[in-house]
C-alpha cells in the first residue's frame, strides 16, 4: 500500500466501483463503519460528539453516530445547515439517525468526550472563516480527543495546506489509499495517527487508476539494489569523481564518506593542489587528483558518476565544469553551488541533462534556480523534474523525490535531527555512490533520501553529519537481509 491517490483519483475510483456495482450507500457504510471500528478499539464507551459538514464527509458522520449508538454510546450529532438540504447518499445515511440534529455550534463540545469531524473531506473549497473558524478553533481548545475523517477539517487533502484554520486530530481515518495532505506538511502534523481502512475499493480499481504518487519506503527501490556478487571488483561497483573546493573542504570530504558508505567501489576527490594534501589525509581510502585533470578523467567510462556542488563555489568555473560532465552523459548529482551557479540561466542547464541526473535543491535554492512556481511542494517538485529533465529531490522535512516521467515519492521520516551543517553533503553523496552502483536514478535518490532519514530518526538527538554515513552498514545490512531472505 504505498500509492497515495489524489483527490480526483479518488473520487474516480469511488465511481468505478459504484459503476462495478457497489453502491455509494454501502460505500459510506463501509466508510462510517471503519471509522467506529478504530473509535471502539481505541476508546471506552464515553461521550462523543459527532460533527457533520454538507456534504459526504458529514454523510459519514450520520453512519459513525448511528453505529455508536447501537452500541450503547452516548452519541450526540451536530450538522451544519439542514438534513432537507443534504443530498444523495449523506441524505440516505442521514435519514437512518433517529437521535436529534443539532445545529453545529461550539455548544456541541460541552461534555463531550471524544470529537468526531466529519465537517469537511475530500471537498473542502475554501478557506475557513467565521463561526466555522470559531468551532474549530474550540474544538483545538478543548482537551478531548479528536478524531477525524478523511482529513482533519480545513486540511486540504491534496497539499496538506492549512484553510484558514484546521482542526488538531489524534487520529485521521482515511479510505481506500492515503492523499497527498497525510503527508504533506503542514497536513501531516495535523492528522496524528493516520489509519487507512478498505471500504470496498478493489485493488484492481487503484491500479487502473495508475497512481503515480508513492510513500517512499523499500518496495518502492529494493528490487533495484545493485548488491555486489562474488565475482565484483570494485570497478564493478563504480568510480565517483568527487569535484572539491579549495577553501571549504568539509563539503566534499562529508559527501565521499556517504558516496563510499553507500557501496561506490572507488572514489576520487578533484581539487586544486593545496587542498589535496586535506582531502587525501582525511580518509586514506580516498583518491584524490588535480582538478585541472577533470576532463581527461572523464573520458575513462569507469568515471560513471560525478558529483558537484558541496563547497564547489558559484561561477564560471563550475558552470564549465557541470555542463562537461552533463554532456560526457555520466550519472551526475548536481548539489548546492553546481544548482546556484546556474540561478540566471537555467535553460543552459537543463538543455545539457541527458544521462542520469539527480539535482538536490532545498527550498531556497529551488526557488533561485526554477523561480515562483505556483502550487504546494509536491505539484512544484513534480513540474521542476518535468522541465530539467532530472530527478529533482526537493529537500526538507517532507522531502519530495520526483522523476521526470511523473513518478514521485514523498519521504515518511521523523528526524529533525538532519536539520545541521553537512547533511545535505551527505545525502548527495549517498546519491552519487548509489548511482556509480548502476542505480537508476529516480530510485537510487528514493534510496538515499530514505538512508538519509533512516539514519537521522535511527540516531535522533546529538546527531551530527558525520554520523549518518556510520549509520549506513547498520541499514544496508538491514535491507540486504531482507532481499536475501526474500522479505521486502
Ligand atoms: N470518494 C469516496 O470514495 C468516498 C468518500 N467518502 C466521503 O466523502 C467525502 C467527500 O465528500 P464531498 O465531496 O461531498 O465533500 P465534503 O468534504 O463533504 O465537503 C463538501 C461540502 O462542503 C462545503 N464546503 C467546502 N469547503 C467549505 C468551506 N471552507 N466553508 C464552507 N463550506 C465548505 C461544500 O460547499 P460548496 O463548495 O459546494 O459550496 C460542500 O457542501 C470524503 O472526504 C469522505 O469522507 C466516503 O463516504 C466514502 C467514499
Ligand atoms: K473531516
Amino acid at each position: 500500500m504505498r500509492e497515495i491517490l489524489t483527490i480526483p483519483q479518488m473520487y474516480e475510483a469511488d465511481k468505478r466501483t459504484i459503476e462495478g456495482g457497489i453502491s455509494g450507500e454501502v460505500l459510506m457504510e463501509n466508510a462510517g463503519r471503519s471509522v467506529c471500528q478504530e473509535i471502539t478499539s481505541r476508546y471506552s464507551p464515553c461521550a462523543v460528539s459527532v460533527l457533520c459538514g454538507p456534504g459526504n464527509n458529514g454523510g459519514d458522520g450520520f453512519v459513525i453516530a448511528r453505529l455508536l449508538r447501537e452500541q450503547g454510546w452516548p452519541v450526540r450529532l451536530g450538522l451544519l445547515g439542514e438534513v432537507e438540504n443534504l443530498a444523495g447518499d449523506a441524505r440516505i445515511h442521514a435519514e437512518k439517525w433517529v437521535g436529534i440534529v443539532e445545529r453545529l455550534t461550539p455548544a456541541m463540545l460541552v461534555g463531550a468526550d471524544l470529537v468526531v469531524d466529519c465537517i469537511f473531506g475530500a471537498g473542502l473549497s475554501r478557506d475557513i472563516e467565521d463561526d466555522l473558524a470559531d468551532l474549530v478553533n474550540a474544538i483545538n481548545e478543548r482537551p478531548a480527543p479528536v478524531i477525524a475523517v478523511d482529513v482533519p477539517t480545513g486540511v486540504d487533502g491534496a497539499s496538506g495546506a492549512i484553510r484558514g484554520v484546521a482542526v488538531v486530530a489524534d487520529v485521521t481515518v482515511s479510505f481506500c489509499r492515503p492523499k497527498p495532505g497525510h503527508y504533506l506538511l503542514p497536513g501531516k502534523d495535523l492528522c496524528g495517527q493516520c489509519v487507512i481502512a478498505d471500504i470496498g475499493i478493489s485493488p484492481e480499481i487503484v491500479a487502473s487508476l495508475a497512481p503515480e504518487i508513492f510513500i517512499n519506503g523499500p518496495d518502492l527501490w529494493a528490487q533495484s539494489i545493485p548488491w555486489p556478487g562474488n565475482g565484483s571488483h570494485k570497478y564493478h561497483r563504480g568510480h565517483v569523481l568527487a569535484l572539491g573546493g579549495t577553501q571549504t573542504t568539509g563539503a566534499v570530504r562529508l559527501a565521499a564518506r556517504g558516496a563510499r558508505r553507500a557501496g561506490a567501489g572507488l572514489l576520487t576527490v578533484l581539487a586544486d593542489p593545496p587542498a589535496l594534501p586535506l582531502y587525501a589525509q582525511d580518509a586514506p581510502g580516498v583518491m584524490v587528483a588535480p582538478m585541472a585533470r577533470f576532463e581527461e578523467l572523464m573520458q575513462d567510462p569507469r568515471h560513471n558518476a560525478v558529483l558537484i556542488g558541496p563547497g564547489a563555489g558559484v561561477g564560471d568555473d563550475t558552470r564549465k565544469r557541470v555542463i562537461h560532465a552533463l554532456h560526457c552523459a555520466r550519472a551526475c548529482v548536481l548539489d548546492a553551488d553546481a544548482l546556484t551557479s546556474f540561478d540566471d540561466e537555467p535553460s543552459t542547464l537543463f538543455f545539457a541533462v541527458q544521462g542520469a541526473t539527480v539535482m538536490t535543491p532545498h527550498e531556497g535554492e529551488f526557488k533561485r534556480l526554477f523561480g515562483d512556481m505556483a502550487g504546494d511542494r509536491l505539484t512544484r517538485a513534480r513540474a521542476a523534474a518535468k522541465r530539467s529533465g532530472a530527478v529533482v529531490i526537493l529537500k526538507g522535512a517532507d522531502s519530495i523525490i520526483a522523476a521526470p516521467d511523473g513518478r514521485v515519492a514523498i519521504n515518511d521520516v521523523f528526524a529533525p535531527w538532519l536539520a545541521t551543517a553537512g547533511s545535505g553533503d551527505v545525502l548527495a553523496g549517498i546519491v552519487t555512490g548509489l548511482l556509480a552502483q548502476g542505480m537508476a536514478a529516480f530510485e537510487a535518490a528514493c534510496m538515499a533520501v530514505w538512508l538519509h532519514g533512516q539514519a537521522g530518526q535511527d540516531f535522533g538527538p546529538g546527531l551530527i553529519a558525520e554520523d549518518i554515513p556510520d549509520a549506513l552498514p547498520g541499514l544496508l545490512s538491514r535491507l540486504w537481509h531482507s532481499a536475501k531472505s526474500g522479505v521486502v
